[in-house]
């Protein structure tokens, strides 16, 4: 598969600030990737130099085989772009607008077809202004896929959902995964970036921290906690050798274990030698959020 976009080296000082020190990266066709880091790591400023919106200071940025700085229009028309308040002319209603977007471009989507993939064909015909908050970002969303484009960049795109609203745009962007287009976004939802995301890079303060599937991520930090509750009239010193050192807080019991198969073995062995049904026993593994917020220093999210 070939290389949507490639990030090289890239940097962009504003003043004195160095927002982006030395930022690389790659996003294969028909990946979805997701650039996370905390509020001032620099996704804003690299996104917006990947769609042309912004000079960078120093490195190489190629989209669609295009340097963005300079591959105008012929490059413009095949992003979309749906940014976190785009803001529309509150007077159109639902239909014209995306039917006058949709003549921007040489190779639209059918407009109809297009409301009914965002959930908005009972809206069609509703001015924008009466919209709720979600449907104006359904529309936002509508209006960045318009033209077709071969790579779609989204900017927060659940910020400010309620649950049900965030699931239905997850289901959404999952289909356009699944009908081919490369997308690139930023979250700071990690169970967002869990869901969608082939690969996703991590930033922090302009540098690559980082990088791979969120699975891989997770995996990477072998650690696991066994937890469970201390059986009644035991002490810590009562239970069996594991991997770990066992932390008792209000009689629950973790262990941070390198070895969970191992332990959960020795611990069961044990439990079922005394014939002891151990209460609230659970093995978790690290999620995308642990790693990010070991990452970052637990700064940043919103
Ligand atoms: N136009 C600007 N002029 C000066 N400094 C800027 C400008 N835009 C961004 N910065 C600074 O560059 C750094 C990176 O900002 P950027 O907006 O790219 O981060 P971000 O990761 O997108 O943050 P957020 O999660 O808050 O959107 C920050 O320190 C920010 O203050």
């Amino acid at each position: 598969m070939s290389d949507v976009i490639v990030v090289r080296s890239l940097r962009r000082d504003y003043g004195p600030v160095r927002a982006v020190a030395d930022v690389s990266f790659s996003v294969a066709e028909g990946e979805v990737f997701a650039l996370l880091g905390p509020n001032g790591a620099g996704k804003s400023t690299t996104v917006e130099i990947l769609e042309g919106h912004r000079e960078r200071t120093a490195g190489s940025v190629e989209v669609l085989g295009y340097d963005p700085a300079t591959g105008g229009r012929a490059f413009r028309e095949r992003i979309g772009v749906v940014l976190q308040e785009a803001g529309f002319d509150e007077e159109f209603r639902v239909a014209e607008l995306v039917e006058m977007y949709a003549g921007l471009y040489p190779r639209r989507l059918d407009v109809e077809e297009l409301i009914g993939l965002v959930g908005l064909t009972e809206r069609r015909d509703a001015r924008t202004k009466t919209l709720s908050g979600g449907e104006k970002r359904r529309l936002d969303l509508a209006l960045g896929l318009v033209g077709s484009p071969d790579l779609l960049f989204l900017d927060e795109p659940t910020t400010g959902f309620d649950p049900a609203a965030r699931h239905r745009a997850w289901d959404l962007i999952a289909s356009l995964r699944d009908l081919g287009t490369t997308i690139l976004l930023t979250t700071h939802y990690m169970e967002e970036a869990e869901r969608l995301a082939d690969r996703v890079v991590v930033l922090v303060a302009g540098t690559v921290v980082a990088e791979g599937s969120p699975a891989d991520l997770a995996g990477a930090d072998r650690s696991a906690v066994l937890s469970f509750r201390l059986p009644e009239g035991m002490g810590p010193d009562d239970l069996p050798t594991l991997s770990g050192r066992p932390e008792v807080t209000a009689s629950q019991v973790t262990v941070a274990t390198s070895r969970p198969t191992g332990d959960m073995a020795a611990l069961g062995a044990w439990a079922t030698g005394l014939d002891l049904e151990l209460a609230d026993l659970t093995l978790s593994q690290p999620t995308l959020e642990d790693v990010y917020l070991r990452l970052t220093g637990g700064e940043g999210g919103d």
